[in-house]
């Protein structure tokens, strides 16, 4: 299956995959735990660039909310479907063959009738002998159901139904809208006309809108194709139910194939929605994978207690953790390690069950050369997950992925890998060096500058938006939801990327916090370029085409210019231009062109397996974007992106701040210091114990990694 996987797969760069970990887990012996994975092999010699600016600790920024005490979230599931930037296609489903050829036939008028025994029946008068073919028979056995004609409609995968019926059924309310039994136009009363006439003006209004907006979330964004290591991850996981961590350079797409597993479990379990718990080390990265942390989700507050009183703690979260067969963990590497064995011990007591975290399934990833545990004010070293007495005996397999997306030149991710290491080159540290230039762009988007605290991220932002003449938008989120304790709602709303308030003027620069359409995703950074109404939008859109695309007119000149072109064509200014006015936004895309989109408000939810939406945030998608926070700024990939080095002062931050640029063309590096490029020496340890698949297969027989690797014998 892994080679055919291979032929199917040809562009996805063939290499073998490197399957490390190879630790052999004791399912059955939770209180044996181990310290330290055992190495199962080569060794790779590390070199640590290290430094002691720990004491900077403190001022790391980080949402206030990031690990709140969520007490009354009833259930660990979240939000939106896990569809944002980069799904990918799921794999082909196949169903039982089913013999439809027979289907709807009428029962008489087939041949093939003639071999059926039919039981003995009561005589049928000539009358009742020739039924409309609808019509149940008297002996018939079938429910009314079998007697209607076929279905034509081919069968849709679960996971695409939602998106796509209801756009064919708004279509189709469009050609052929609700009415009566037609009446004959001579007859019908003129106050029947006009309504009938308003009707259409609605319906095409209604098709108009929804065409107008580019249909959020993913069903336009471009599918990926994974690659063999991700797709052995995937199947490992969710036909053969393993235990996993998997991990990676930054831009390998740990992320897409977390989003991708998440999808696949959600269907396996649709019938059973709670029986996922999708979670993320911090608010902010469980938003973008539609989750809740994984502090929310345990029930236990900030977790400082013994577990008994964890236990106790809260009484809803019993269930939740009865009910769990799958644990999602997204960027682990910021999960405390005591924190970890805490979670697997309160998992094992609730659910009365001795096996490694009470029998539940850990899908665990994250890169632990990126940010660390946060510290939890004492002055304990952050204890990483891997660093947990029961990591060993929950994670039945690490796999290490090694190919690189973001980054598509390879000398660039070799020195981001070195970096990533901490044992940079002497020419690397020159090639870094030359990034100190300013980056050569010929339009109006700067690159972006990340920040470790959030105080220089606001200060940066404000003074930008201080330099700008213009009026001030202000836009207020809308906020709902089930839970009536404000404090609790904003709480939980604080996760998302969304703030409650944002203020714009035209020529500020901003970033697409939602995903839109394959080339305005989730980190699209663009100018707002003018404030106009949904019908202004529209009108000049069709009317003239230049308006947005003359970068030298003043924005009155573009409105007036658009406003001479439409009043001929029976535009008048009215109740539309009093509307409400949205920013328009004209975005870079990755080739370099620029597209314009009118950002409306966007939903976030926070909502419960059952449907109940505890939280909502209704906002436009944008956050300003001349300076963002490292923090923000992890996960993203970005196309041009400013870091001084100087300023970082934790580990991984560097190699965080560096590794969201796609090329080096994208990227300008101040005050670079390979001092600076701080790297924990456990987590080098940790991923040093890591054996590849290629290193494996050297010492045993030679073959190709397949899905039999993962079966528990080998452990
Ligand atoms: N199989 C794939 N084919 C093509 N592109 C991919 C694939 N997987 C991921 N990508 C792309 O690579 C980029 C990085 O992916 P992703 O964000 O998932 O990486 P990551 O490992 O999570 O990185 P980070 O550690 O920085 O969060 C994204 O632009 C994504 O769309
Ligand atoms: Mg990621």
């Amino acid at each position: 299956m892994f080679k055919k996987a291979l032929q199917d797969h040809p562009g996805s760069g063939l290499k073998p995959l490197h399957q490390t970990d190879l630790l052999r887990a004791n399912a059955t012996a939770p209180s044996k735990p181990q310290s330290q994975p055992q190495s199962g092999g080569v060794k790779r010699k590390i070199e640590i660039a290290g430094s002691s600016l720990g004491s900077l600790h403190n001022a790391v920024y980080f949402d206030e909310n990031d690990f709140d005490d969520d007490l009354d979230l009833d259930e660990p599931q979240p939000l939106i479907a896990p569809r944002v930037n980069g799904s990918t296609i799921p794999e082909t489903v196949t169903y039982p063959s089913l013999d439809t050829s027979r289907i709807g036939q009428s029962v008489y008028g087939n041949e093939n009738l003639a071999d059926i025994n039919y039981p003995d029946l009561p005589s049928i008068s000539q009358e009742a002998a020739v039924p409309p073919s609808s019509i149940q028979l008297p002996w018939s056995s079938s429910p009314p159901a079998h007697f209607q004609p076929p279905v034509k409609k081919p069968r849709t995968l679960p996971w695409t139904k939602e998106e796509e019926e209801p756009r064919e059924d708004k279509k189709k309310s469009f050609v052929t809208p609700k009415r009566s039994k037609p009446a004959e136009p001579w007859n019908k009363s003129e106050s029947t006309i006009k309504a009938e006439q308003k009707e259409l003006r609605q319906e095409y209004k209604k098709t108009q809108k929804s065409d107008r907006k580019p249909k959020q979330q993913d069903s336009k964004i471009a599918r990926v194709f994974l690659s063999d290591e991700q797709k052995a991850v995937l199947d490992a996981v969710v036909e053969r139910g393993k235990s996993m961590f998997f991990t990676g350079s930054a831009g390998t797409g740990k992320s897409v194939l977390m989003r991708e597993i998440i999808a696949k479990l959600r269907n396996k379990y649709r019938k059973e929605p709670d029986r996922i718990a999708v979670t993320a080390s911090t608010g902010l990265a469980a938003c973008n994978i539609g989750g809740v942390t994984l502090h929310s989700f345990a029930g236990i507050g900030l977790g400082k207690e013994p577990v008994p009183e964890l236990i106790k703690k809260n009484q809803k979260a019993r269930n939740r953790w009865l009910r769990t067969k799958v644990l999602v963990v997204d960027e682990v590497s910021m999960v405390d390690g005591d924190l970890f064995d805490k979670l697997e011990e309160i998992a094992r007591r609730i659910r009365n069950n001795g096996r490694p975290f009470g029998g539940i399934q850990l899908v665990v990833t994250g890169d632990f050369f990126q940010l660390p545990p946060v510290p939890d004010g004492s002055n304990r070293e952050a204890k990483f997950a891997f660093a947990a007495a029961s990591w060993t005996t929950c994670i039945q397999h690490t796999i290490l992925l090694t190919n690189i997306f973001r980054q598509r030149d390879p000398e660039f991710a070799n020195m981001l890998n070195e970096m990533r290491l901490g044992k940079i080159t002497p020419s690397t540290i020159e090639a870094f060096r030359r990034l100190s230039r300013p980056l050569d762009v010929n339009d109006q988007i700067e690159a972006t500058e990340l920040f470790p605290t959030r105080a220089e991220v606001d200060g940066a932002n404000s003074a930008r938006m201080g330099r700008l003449s213009g009026e001030v938008m202000r836009f207020n989120a809308v906020d709902s939801g089930t839970i009536q304790d404000p404090q609790h709602r904003d709480r939980l709303l604080s996760n998302c990327m969304a703030p409650p308030m944002i203020q714009l003027k035209k020529g500020a620069q901003v970033m697409l916090i939602k995903n839109m359409e394959d080339s305005l995703v989730n980190g699209s950074i663009g100018k707002v370029v003018a404030f106009m109404s949904e019908d202004y939008f529209d009108s000049y859109k069709e009317n003239d085409k230049n308006f947005t695309d003359d970068a030298t007119a003043s924005d009155d000149e573009r409105a007036h210019r658009a406003r001479k072109k439409l009043k001929p064509m029976g535009y008048k200014e009215g109740p539309a231009s009093m509307a409400r006015k949205w920013p328009l936004v004209s975005f870079l895309q990755p080739d370099g062109s620029e597209r314009h989109l009118l950002c409306q408000p966007e939903t976030w939810k926070i909502e419960l397996p059952n449907g109940e939406v505890q939280a909502q945030r209704q906002q436009v998608p944008l956050i300003l974007a001349w300076a963002l926070s490292i923090h923000k700024a992890q996960g993203q990939t970005l196309q041009r992106v400013k870091v001084d080095l100087g300023r970082v002062f934790e580990k991984g931050q560097a190699y965080v701040a560096l590794s969201r640029a796609v090329s080096q063309e994208g990227l300008q590096v101040t005050r670079f210091e390979p001092r600076k490029v701080m790297v924990h020496p456990k987590v080098v340890d940790f991923y040093s114990n890591l054996v590849s698949i290629t290193e494996l297969n050297k010492s045993k027989t030679s073959h190709a990694l397949n899905p039999d690797d993962f079966d528990d014998e080998d452990f």
